[in-house]
């Protein structure tokens, strides 16, 4: 019989670990122990310490592979958005299973090419390329720009011109729907600043076949992020493929549609679509149009493949609340203040006591920064002692990558696991490396 994953009481939320952990296919409890693939947590711990960012290679790939398999019946790109966690460990593995890549910076398309990825498997997306990002990426080969501005179409123009090229481009169209999610993360609405107005679209393309250092291949759109219903992908392209034939009536034939990234996924207990039932209602609109299809999946194939360790440093219980104040902070994982995500904290050691909300108390697990948004989880159900070791879940996408050294902490280290294998992806960086490049003022 299936437990269920949480219980809300009136002190707080119970998050039940094995249930928890029943659906995530990197994690399970062993001898009351967590492991991720055939690692115990605390062998990860012991070597690498807290806070630590630990991924699953084999989760990873899993979900690269789901995407192949649900679309292989046409010809498709999987291009991982590699803001999501951008190590090089993990862009190496998917590079190796075949993946393109989505960026939004140079730096992101050197890391990528750092890890082994091939250029002509990369789309380019953001509001604000510059002229030597444009430059570097020409230079390198990349498939495809994905515009969206005018004024950008322009500058592509000239940096192609100068460096005698030609530019591959799709149009980023915003269709104006609404992803029904977090309105910081919502991209495809006409009051954000992603992508060009699709009804303005038409006549853009137009001004596009006229520049001589501009070749169209595609179109683009992407309309937010963890979104956990297929209504709003169907809708938006609709509004694509509405576009595609005028375009095909004015004479601009296209190689490929891009439709983003964005798919949701259960960090708790949402009930976000599958892969399976995203492609079952995108494939009979997209097999009709004869494209190429390219998908740009971030936080789906990454962020339930990672845990972020932290040990528990100080307890701290008021008459108001119970504080238990953890080594890792707002700066290693910034989520929770920055979006309200509710991300779950499970034990890496389940207490002997058996597990239910039995022997446990509410606590908010903070970190030790000062601010009072500082914070990973509220009113949580657990049953904690000083030096415990936590694990975040869900925490593989836009964890790392969105962390800082706010208040002088250096960022945590990265390690991945294989079968029965871990290795140090990314060492803990140290205190001196956050001001090794400063000067002091020569007076
Ligand atoms: C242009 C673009 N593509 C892909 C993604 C990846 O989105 P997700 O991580 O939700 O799959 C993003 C982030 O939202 C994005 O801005
Ligand atoms: N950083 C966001 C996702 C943003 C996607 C970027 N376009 C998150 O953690 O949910």
């Amino acid at each position: 019989m299936s437990q269920s994953v949480t219980t809300q009481t009136e002190q707080g939320l119970y998050i039940n670990p094995e249930a928890l952990t029943a659906h995530l296919p990197a994690l399970h409890y062993q001898n009351d122990a967590l492991h991720m693939e055939q690692v115990s947590i605390t062998e990860v711990v012991k070597h690498y310490g807290t806070p630590c960012y630990v991924y699953s290679k084999q989760a990873i790939l899993a979900v690269y592979q789901a995407y192949t398999d649900s679309f292989a019946s046409l010809n498709h790109q999987i291009c991982y958005a590699v803001k999501a966690n951008s190590n090089l460990a993990v862009l190496g593995v998917l590079a190796q299973a075949g993946a393109g890549f989505d960026i939004v910076s140079r730096g992101e398309l050197m890391r990528v090419l750092a890890a082994g990825g091939e250029a002509s498997r990369v789309v380019f997306s953001g509001v604000g390329k510059t002229y030597s990002d444009i430059e570097y990426a020409l230079n390198q080969s990349i498939g495809c720009f994905n515009v969206e501005s005018i004024s950008e179409l322009t500058l592509i123009n000239d940096v192609a011109k100068a460096l005698d090229k030609s530019a591959p481009i799709s149009l980023r169209v915003n269709p104006d729907v609404d992803a029904k999610t977090h309105p910081y993360i919502s991209t495809g609405l006409k009051d954000n600043k992603f992508g060009i107005a699709h009804e303005d679209a038409l006549v853009v393309y137009q001004q596009a076949a006229k520049l001589s250092h501009i070749n169209i291949v595609g179109i683009d759109c992407h309309i937010g992020s963890q979104l956990t219903e297929v209504e709003p992908f169907v809708a938006a392209l609709d509004k694509v493929i509405e576009l595609v034939h005028s375009l095909g009536k004015v004479g601009i034939e296209l190689r490929h549609i891009d439709l983003g990234g964005g798919l949701g996924v259960r960090y708790i207990d949402e009930t976000p679509v599958s892969i399976d039932e995203f492609a079952n209602a995108l494939l009979p609109k997209l097999s009709k149009l004869g494209l190429t299809v390219f998908f740009e999946p971030g936080r789906s194939i990454v962020a339930n493949a990672g845990i972020l360790l932290t040990q528990v440093d100080v307890l701290k219980p008021t008459e108001h609340k119970n504080f238990a104040i953890v080594d890792a902070a707002m700066n290693d994982l910034i989520r929770p203040a920055l979006y309200q995500a509710e991300m779950a904290v499970i034990p890496s050691a389940l207490p002997n006591n058996g597990i239910d909300t039995e022997g446990t108390q509410p606590w908010d697990i903070v970190g030790a920064i000062c601010e009072t948004g500082d914070f990973l989880a509220k009113d949580r159900l657990l049953s904690l002692a000083t030096g415990d070791v936590l694990a975040i879940t869900g925490a593989g996408a836009y964890g790392f990558t969105m962390s800082s050294n706010y208040n002088s902490r250096p960022r945590a280290s990265e390690v991945m696991v294989a079968d029965d294998r871990h290795q140090l992806i990314r060492k803990r960086e140290s205190i001196e490396a956050l001001y090794a490049d400063e000067v002091l003022w020569q007076g």
